[in-house]
């Protein structure tokens, strides 16, 4: 299951995001926000990041305005690794570098066509399991021992 959210910079875009998961059949959770009203993206942010480090939901895309904010906020969540993404590289890049489990947009920034493919590289593209990459993610979750 995907866990989805948005602010009302967002939610145009997350409406083409919602129908590219009902056309391909992937289930989601919807955390809001549902209309153009302006609200807060920590909100939106903490519910989503929330669902996936609790392993509730596989992966998470949140949208907001730029998708910085939305980003930051899910990043305070230990365990989460929130990409903010503009590009098909580094949607790529991130699930198989980073092992990202959160995609941030900014619904200001890209049009539904390029949006809807960074979503769908960054479902369906795998961790690469290097060693590695593994041990950066390991130091970045603070298993090295540090604090963070
Ligand atoms: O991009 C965002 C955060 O990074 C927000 O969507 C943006 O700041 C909202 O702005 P406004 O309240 O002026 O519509």
């Amino acid at each position: 299951m995907i866990a989805i959210g948005c602010d009302h910079g967002g939610y145009g875009l997350k409406q083409e995001i919602l129908r590219y998961l009902q056309e391909q059949k992937i289930p989601y959770k919807d955390f809001g926000c549902y209309g153009e009203a302006a609200c807060d993206y920590p909100l939106y942010a903490k519910a989503v990041a929330k669902e996936v480090a609790e392993g509730k939901a596989e992966k998470g895309i949140l949208i907001c305005g730029t998708g910085i904010g939305i980003s930051m906020a899910a990043n305070k969540v230990k365990g989460v690794r929130c990409a903010l993404c503009h590009d098909c590289f580094s949607a790529e890049a991130t699930r198989l570098h980073n092992d990202a489990n959160i995609l941030a947009m900014g619904g200001r920034v890209v049009g539904p066509g390029l949006a809807v493919k960074i979503a769908d590289i960054f479902l369906h593209t795998p961790f690469s399991g290097e060693e590695r990459h593994q041990r950066r993610i390991n130091l970045m979750e603070g298993e090295d021992g540090n604090e963070n």
